[in-house]
């Protein structure tokens, strides 16, 4: 099992340490009353919260546009607001908001996730080495913490972390429906996180505070501060285009010359098993997201009788905003205007902050670290469903096409968790074990998980349900590694279809597929001339093709390369490939949407459409705004 392994290696030089192995040395209460003296920030005392809060309150900034929103008030309205009036709404926000984090809670949720990592995880590994370049950075500048977001655990995991090796615990952006949890809500304030309203719209005042309050935290630099660029955990475990409304507000201080620098430290995080995966499959299915509660918190206690494996912690190198913004932005430009004055990001700082945010994400995906249960989704994804449920398919062949695959992964640069010195096929097993929500191993074969499986009766629709969810979670495990693949296979597909082998006409091909799938994958903006070229160099690699100065050609050498590659994208060919056909001979009669929807369904069920991937709603919400982004409407 994968406990016979205490350190992976990602990199040579990179070493991960299991976090959880102390656990038989140190009781949880130890732990969690542990000295915790993380060195100061540039030495100074810590800032607390309600000296944060009073500081956010009294800036000019704030000042300006409360005075701003008093005159902006409309005439036709009898009552003209006061001054003091508005400036109750924004401390209103701003108790709604703050955080207050106090470190008897932090020790007291420490003490109750170690019991629960320690039940549900069989390791949690981290990469040492970034760790200690995080407690170096923290020391020295503003530290902004990226994690990539799948699991409520996300957050949980880095604060433990921070707290066990005596790193400034950070202050955290949530969602403000958190903050609604009885009891609990306020237990994750004390912890740090401080509540953000969904959807802000144009509340001027709203913004204003929100992004005094960031920028503050950005400028004072007495705690990390973490927030999720994807905005929410990604459903389908694939990244999330990034949201850019904090990123700016993070950004300003540093273009205002308010700080010398600000470091940015994306964080990779990958999971053996999710512990959302039936949740998440079941909202890509259209069922509602369980509202957050502390009721609904107790309910899923139940996950603590299962198993989710390892996790993966991968701190990135601490990224140095002043380097990676030399030459694009002209900060001279911000010394015309008094800094408190509120200025919305010009065009070159708003492309710089996107910029930015993009290339976070991709760090993160390529620290990530890819399971071998990621890569027996993708063989088994291209096995047609009616035979994984019915007749199953081979384990020895599952074996044999996993191995090859995890040779190609390596070729393409992926960083694999595959244990070391245990066997292949105990590997093999192990996983399957581990997945069988999924998948299930009979008499020499893996087949899909039914319900008769699971020992429950249930009617026939709830039936096609379950398979459609566990092939949307056997989806999702496909796309936590389809990064790594994505590029060639972009390319191998713009060769099958314009069946040219000259090197522009596939660049053009290939630009085009990056436009349509830009919600799918993410790509840094304007820089698809080096993905190309990065897959060319990665085709080549692996031997299957050859690329010449003008050309790109099939080599004989390794012929499965490139239509695995094809087959890997063929379900969002095949999402894509109706509603686009069907939209464009529509184009006149203007479908509308809810009508789109139902078209997918009608097609999936007579056979059009081979993919149930095609029913998931986050595929649906993409096709659509592919089909905007390139001025169809539906
Ligand atoms: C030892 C162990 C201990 C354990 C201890 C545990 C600790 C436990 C802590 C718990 C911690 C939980 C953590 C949960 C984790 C999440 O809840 S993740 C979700 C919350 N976090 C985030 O979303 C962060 C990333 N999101 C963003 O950056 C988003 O942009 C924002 C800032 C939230 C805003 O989102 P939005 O309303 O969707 O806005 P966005 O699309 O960005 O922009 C909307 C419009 O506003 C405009 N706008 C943008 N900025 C501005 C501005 N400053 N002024 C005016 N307008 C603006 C935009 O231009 C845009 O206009 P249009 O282009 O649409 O015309
Ligand atoms: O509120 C969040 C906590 O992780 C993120 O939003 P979602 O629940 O929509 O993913």
């Amino acid at each position: 099992s994968y406990r016979v392994l205490d350190k992976v290696h990602l990199q040579d030089e990179e070493e991960f340490v299991d976090i959880l192995e102390d656990k038989r040395h140190c009781s949880d209460l130890r732990f969690a009353l542990r000295t915790f003296s993380p060195p100061p920030y540039k030495g100074a005392p810590a800032c607390s919260s309600a000296e944060l809060n009073q500081a956010v309150l009294e800036s000019q900034y704030l000042r300006y546009v409360i005075n701003e929103v008093r005159l902006s008030n409309p005439k036709s309205c009898n009552h003209v607001k006061r001054d003091f009036e508005v400036r109750d709404e924004a401390c209103g926000i701003m108790r709604e908001m703050s955080q207050n984090l106090q470190l008897r809670f932090i020790r007291l949720l420490g003490f109750v996730v170690r019991k629960v990592f320690k039940r549900i995880f069989s390791a949690i590994y981290v990469n040492m080495e970034g760790l200690q370049a995080l407690q170096q950075a923290t020391q020295e500048c503003p530290v902004i913490l990226m994690p990539n977001h799948r699991s409520y655990i996300d957050f949980l995991v880095v604060s433990y972390i921070l707290f066990n090796y005596d790193i400034p615990m950070p202050v955290i952006a949530s969602g403000i429906s958190l903050a609604g949890m009885k009891i609990v809500g306020e237990m994750l304030r004390r912890s740090g996180a401080f509540f953000i309203r969904r959807a802000i719209g144009s509340d001027k005042l709203y913004w204003a505070v929100l992004s005094e309050y960031v920028r503050t935290i950005v400028r004072k630099g007495f705690a990390p501060l973490e927030f999720f660029v994807e905005g929410l955990r990604s459903r389908t475990l694939k990244s999330l285009p990034p949201k850019l409304g904090m990123m700016n507000m993070i950004l300003e201080p540093f273009f205002k010359g308010e700080v010398y620098d600000v470091t940015l430290l994306p964080i990779s995080i990958s999971y053996d098993r999710v512990l959302e995966e039936s949740l998440l499959a079941h909202e890509l299915l259209g069922f509602p997201k369980p509202r957050e509660s502390t009721a609904g918190l107790l309910k899923a206690s139940r996950v603590l009788q299962e198993n989710y494996g390892c996790m993966h912690v991968n701190f990135g190198r601490p990224l140095s905003v002043r380097q990676l913004c030399e030459g694009k932005i002209n900060r001279c430009q911000y010394n015309l205007t008094p800094r408190d004055l509120p200025q919305k990001p010009n065009a070159e700082a708003q492309a710089c902050g996107s910029w930015l945010a993009h290339m976070i994400v991709r760090l993160q995906e390529e620290g990530a670290l890819t399971s071998p249960w990621s890569l027996m989704a993708c063989v088994l994804l291209q096995v047609p469903t009616a035979a994984l449920t019915e007749e199953g398919l081979l384990f020895h062949q599952l074996t044999e096409r996993t191995l090859w695959l995890r040779k190609l992964a390596l070729d393409f640069r992926a960083h694999l968790n595959w244990p070391e010195k245990v066997p292949d096929s105990d590997v093999m097993s192990s996983t399957v074990a581990l997945h069988r929500s999924v998948v299930c191993r009979k008499a020499g074969r893996v087949y899909l998980t039914r319900n008769d499986e699971l020992e429950q009766k249930h009617s026939m629709e709830e039936d096609m349900m379950r398979t459609a969810a566990a092939l949307l979670m056997l989806a999702s495990y496909r796309n936590q590694c389809l990064h790594v693949f994505v590029r060639p296979a972009l390319l191998a597909l713009a060769m099958s279809v314009t069946k040219s082998t000259r090197k522009d006409e596939l660049l053009t091909c290939f630009c085009f597929l990056q436009e349509v799938f830009s919600n799918e994958f993410v790509f840094i903006p304007g820089q698809s001339a080096q993905d190309f070229e990065e897959a060319c160099s990665l085709l080549h690699k692996c031997k299957a093709v050859h690329v010449g100065q003008w050309e790109v050609t099939d080599s004989d050498t390794e012929p499965e390369v490139l239509s695995f590659l094809q087959e890997l994208l063929k379900p969002f060919i095949e999402s894509y490939q109706v509603p686009f056909i069907i939209c464009v001979a529509n184009y006149c009669l203007q479908i509308r949407w809810l009508l789109f929807g139902l078209f997918l369904f009608i097609y999936f069920f007579l056979g059009e459409l081979h993919t149930y991937e095609a029913l998931s709603s986050d595929m649906q919400k993409n096709v659509l705004s592919s089909l905007r982004r390139l001025g169809i409407r539906p």
